[in-house]
């Protein structure tokens, strides 16, 4: 196959990928993306000199622009935890399980007592706190209050207690207890090891909560993948249809798989990843090789980062992306430092300037927006910001940064709530996945049940239940998680019926989905210099600042010499119209540029690619952003269920951490505790008619022989996700007489504390029936109800 410049295209082996689609053409799952080959190209000698002359690289930092760093480390750490110090246990057992010796706390109340230099050993402790509050806070935990899960889940009986100050400390405790070490199951006897027995209650509300949200005991290690929850014989948590094998449907399936639901995942494509797809390429009679990470690459900030958790549990080590990045002009020069940093500096100034008005007119008016490009331009003319053309240069560059970080072009970003993410970023340093991120994809991937190839194309739900479509085939589950990208929801390639609630349907339109594409090429050696992982290009085209902007270098972690250079805003809608040829004939330009004027020769590639997540049917763009008029509450609004019934996941349901592979990740863990809740509301009606009343009573006896509480023919279980005085409790009383004879009831922890003062079986059951007007039953009365708190014990008891 000749392309029309006469330069061969690859047209075999490597590639089976489908999203990669080359001009005009359609997706099948068997296409070739639009790639560029060079192999047949004249081979260039192995003994060229190395690269030299390059001008020392600046130290600069090019990343997503964020505005608002939230002083994350919080004053009062040590202050909130204090109270806290007193629910930790003394001389807590050594695990030898666990690395984290600083967690392995000697003190508490007992310990104040037998130690002599209790001053130094409560500084200790206060130490050990603050730090397993830092590592809370990195996770996304509040300081000193609880999440919106956590009080959903009823975490603690009393908001703003002394329970709840202590109940934070313990979650803190136990969350960084297993960030310590993440290959291990942490059981709540480990996590019992280190608090006061009294507080047994407390530890085990914080370790349910971390568990079934996914906060602990996730991801890929073995011993982490062995564990799963069946629940009890007789009962069925039910089953979920997850639509899409991206980060946020594998997590969500994996997850719930474990926690005892049945799931099956519909993806589109032939693969899983979704937007985060590793492509391998190679070329050259050495056979060069390397992973190119055609959509997420960057972990964008490592701590509390849950991608960083699944490359420990993996093995994987992860390479900081170092804070050089020279910028060099058309002609090769590099940008002189002085004007670098001083329009860095104005940059800065104007974007806090647009703050400044922002903040003004959300004052005024409240629902004005502007776009952030016009905001922009017009305090650039005011301020007579970078009128030299070198500065204009300079300044298109940071604009184009923006456009990259936002998938957008300036004329669509809100003024408004652009950045509503950044005072959740995630610190740390930015980092690779060296081999690629789809190591972290099949770890994921395995063992869950994906059809591929199965394009959903419908959604009917109502009150009992769902049905899926995809190509002719037809599935039934209790739930639908939906995890396709915002782009697929705006295309309405999927049906809803009903429809969607036109709250989400307004939700789905006013937010953004913008485009990012990347030309990932291979060369036969490394002509830039292995010690910088990325530099950029100006271009004197204001229109076409985002064309090639930014070069990622992924020689230290691909495995080979290979350049990823990027195309943001406006130019990455047009490149998608170009044909890959020609786009790759203009990086190849940009790179002569740059380098020839340092007599470094740009030697042929080996391969090219060129992304079109534009034209994917699967996601009909790259990520989310906040376009005019539309606001944070939007993702919260993409977030929201429908009936129960159909759940969202995915990066643009996520507000804290949009457009990201964490957000992604989080969004897929969100969801599946949202669907266990509803899940234990519920008994799936089809195995309730499947199970005979007869094996439901011998779940309850089994339960039964060790119960929570027990006074005279009273025997009690307690709804172990709650400590609250309100929670659910089921009361057995065992009746004497020819036969022994069963009789139940649901009711309240504050009436069984009230019954267990009481003397005597008669005077029990009488406050019970007469005071209380609780009803006693047979069991076959009172079954259904009982499933949820059944399913909670379980999980409880088998962990
Ligand atoms: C070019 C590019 C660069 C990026 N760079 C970064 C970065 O450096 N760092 C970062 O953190 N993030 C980055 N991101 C964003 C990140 O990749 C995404 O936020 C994340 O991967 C999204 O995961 P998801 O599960 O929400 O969606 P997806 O990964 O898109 O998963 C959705 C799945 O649904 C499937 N699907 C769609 N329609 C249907 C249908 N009708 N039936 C069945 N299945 C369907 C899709 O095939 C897909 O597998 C980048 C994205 C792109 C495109």
């Amino acid at each position: 196959m000749e392309t029309s410049s006469g330069l061969p295209a690859e047209t075999s082996d490597t590639v089976n990928s489908d999203e990669i689609l080359g001009q005009g053409n359609q997706h099948n799952g068997n296409s070739c993306p639009p790639q560029v080959a060079f192999s047949d190209l004249p081979k260039i000698s192995s003994d060229l000199p190395p690269p030299t002359g390059t001008t020392p690289p600046q130290v600069k930092r090019r990343r997503r622009r964020k505005r608002f760093f939230t002083d994350m480390i919080p004053t009062s750490v040590s202050a909130a935890a204090v109270t806290g110090l007193r629910v930790l246990r003394p001389n807590p057992k050594p695990s030898t399980a666990y690395s984290y010796s600083e967690t392995e706390l000697a003190t508490g109340d007992d310990l104040f007592k037998h130690h002599h230099n209790r001053r130094r050993r409560m500084s200790d402790l206060a130490k050990e706190v603050d730090v397993e509050a830092l590592i809370a806070i990195s996770v996304g935990f509040p300081v000193d209050s609880l999440t919106e899960e956590e009080i959903e889940a009823n975490a603690v009986s009393q908001i703003g207690s002394v329970e709840q100050a202590n109940y934070i400390v313990v979650r803190n405790h136990i969350l960084a207890r297993w960030r310590s070490n993440v290959t291990v199951w942490l059981t709540k006897d480990h996590a019992l090891e280190s608090i006061r027995a009294e507080h047994k209650n407390l530890v085990h509300s914080a370790y349910t909560f971390l568990l079934q949200h996914g906060y602990i005991n996730f991801g890929v290690a073995p011993a982490i993948k062995e564990v799963k929850f069946k629940p009890p014989e007789g009962f069925s948590k039910g089953n979920v249809i997850v639509i899409g094998a991206g980060l946020s449907g594998l997590i969500a399936a994996r997850q719930l798989i474990s926690l005892g639901l049945k799931v099956v995942v519909l993806e589109g494509r032939a693969r899983p990843g979704g937007r985060v797809r590793s492509k391998k390429m190679t070329g050259g009679q050495n056979g060069v090789a390397a992973a190119a990470d055609l959509g997420g690459s960057v972990l964008t900030g490592i701590n509390g980062n849950p991608l960083g958790v699944l490359a420990r549990q993996l093995g994987v080590p992860l390479h900081k992306v170092r804070d050089i990045c020279p910028l060099y002009l058309p002609n090769g020069r590099t940008v002189n430092a002085d004007i670098d940093s001083k329009v860095e500096a104005s940059f800065n100034k104007l974007l806090d300037r647009v703050c400044k008005l922002r903040q003004a007119m959300l004052d005024e008016v409240k629902s004005v927006d502007v776009s952030l490009g016009t905001a922009l331009e017009a305090f650039r003319h005011v301020y007579r910001v970078a009128e030299d053309p070198q500065e204009q240069m300079l300044l298109d560059w940071h604009l184009a940064n923006l456009e990259y970080a936002n998938a957008s072009l300036m004329s669509n970003l809100s003024m408004a709530f652009w950045d509503q993410d950044d005072p959740y970023e995630m610190g740390g340093d930015h980092c690779f996945i060296p081999g690629g991120n789809e190591r972290l994809i099949r770890a994921l991937a395995e063992d869950i049940p994906i059809f591929y190839d199965r394009m959903v194309e419908s959604v009917r739900y109502a009150t009992d239940g769902v049905l899926v479509y995809a190509g002719r085939q037809e599935y039934q589950g209790d739930m639908v998680l939906c995890t396709v990208p915002l782009g697929v929801l705006k295309k309405g390639n999927i049906e809803f019926v009903p429809e969607l609630p036109q709250r989400k349907k307004d939700a789905i339109d006013r937010l953004g989905f913008g485009l990012l594409n990347k030309v990932a090429i291979l060369f036969p050696y490394d002509f830039w210099g292995g010690e910088i992982d990325t530099f950029g290009h100006l271009t004197e085209d204001p229109n076409m600042r985002g064309e090639f902007f930014l070069f990622y270098s992924y020689s230290s972690v691909s495995g080979g010499p290979l350049l990823i250079a990027l195309v943001a805003g406006e130019a990455a809608v047009k490149f998608e119209k170009m044909s890959p040829l020609e786009s790759v004939v203009r990086v190849l330009e940009i790179l002569k540029g740059i380098f020839s004027p340092k007599g470094i020769a740009v030697p042929d590639p080996l391969q090219a690619v060129c992304t079109r997540w534009g034209q994917d049917q699967f996601s009909y763009g790259s990520y989310s952003y906040v376009a005019i008029g539309a606001s944070g509450d939007d993702y919260d609004i993409l977030a929201e269920s429908v009936g129960d019934r159909v759940f969202f996941a995915g990066e643009a349901t996520n507000k804290q951490y949009p457009a990201t592979m964490h957000g992604a990740f989080l969004s897929g863990m969100r969801e599946a505790a949202h669907i266990l809740r509803v899940a234990d509301r519920r008994v799936s009606p089809a195995e309730k008619s499947n199970t005979s009343s007869q094996e439901n009573v011998s779940v309850v006896d089994k339960f039964f022989d060790t119960p929570d509480l027990k006074f005279g023919n009273f025997s009690v279980l307690y709804d172990p996700m709650s400590t609250d005085l309100e929670s659910n409790c089921l009361i057995r009383v065992e009746l004497h007489g020819e036969k022994s004879l069963h009789l139940y009831c649901l009711t309240s922890r504050r009436l069984v504390l009230e019954l267990s003062k009481l003397e005597g079986d008669l005077s029990r059951t009488e406050m019970l029936t007469r005071d209380f007007g609780v009803k006693l039953v047979g069991w076959n009365n009172l079954s259904a109800a009982v499933g949820s708190l059944f399913t909670s014990i379980e999980l409880a008891r088998s962990v």
